[in-house]
């Protein structure tokens, strides 16, 4: 795979604070890689006690929202911090567009059932997504794996795949993303249409970029 290299935001603090000065900051946090460490088993995948004291922090100061592939309960359980907004199932389960997620508990169970051959596969149930882990996965076995998956994936045209880190993204085709979640959100918190507002998202993952692009 090519290796991309992208700025760091750490290096352009400086220029971060001039151009956001006279703004009102509002901060949206990607979870699993940016607030807690990226580990083998997705349920222990917990944001340490610091993490959780900085946050908090922010949170007195600007308005902070969480914005994670995860189902927003889960993430929830992982954060733990009553004064942030959550958008889970990548931006998916802030209002709960109903549509998707009977599709969703039928392709979980079956994308189980098809994968259940291959060592070291986790399925995870997003409520709206799906999440087929491969991370513990032996590489050899990766091609099978996605076979496996994409042929699941024939039967449903409403769901279309997508990758993160070593994990392949089941979603609803709707056109609902991080990016929408997060204007969604400054919409809710009334600064749509602000020019004084100036919004920083933290993330990691490839279907971060999609808010990075808003
Ligand atoms: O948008 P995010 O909050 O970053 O969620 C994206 C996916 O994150 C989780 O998977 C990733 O972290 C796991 C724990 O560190 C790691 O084992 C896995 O390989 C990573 O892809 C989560 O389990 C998924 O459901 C999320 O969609």
């Amino acid at each position: 795979m090519k290796q991309v290299h992208h700025p760091s935001a750490v290096d352009m603090f400086e220029d971060i604070i001039s151009v956001s000065k006279g703004k009102k900051i509002v901060m949206f946090l990607d979870y699993d890689g940016t607030l807690s460490p990226i580990v083998d088993d997705p349920d222990q995948a917990f944001m340490s006690d610091d993490m959780r004291g900085t946050v908090r922090k922010l949170a007195r100061y600007f308005p902070t929202a969480i914005v994670s592939g995860r189902c927003r309960d889960k993430v929830y359980n992982f954060v733990q911090l009553a004064e942030l907004y959550y958008a889970g199932s990548h931006g998916m389960d802030i209002k709960g567009p109903s549509k998707g997620s009977k599709n969703s508990k039928k392709v979980y169970k079956e994308l189980l059932d098809k994968t259940k051959s291959i060592e070291g596969v986790r399925v995870e149930n997003n409520k709206f997504c799906v999440s087929v882990h491969f991370r513990c996965v032996d590489e050899k076995k990766w091609g099978e794996l996605s076979q496996q998956v994409s042929l699941v994936l024939k039967e449903y045209p409403k769901l279309k795949l997508c990758q993160g880190r070593k994990v392949l993204e089941i979603r609803p085709i709707i056109k609902w993303d991080k990016g929408k979640a997060l204007q969604f959100l400054l919409q809710s918190l009334g600064y749509a249409k602000c020019n004084d507002v100036f919004p920083i998202y933290i993330g990691d993952d490839r279907t971060d970029e999609d808010a990075f692009k808003v």
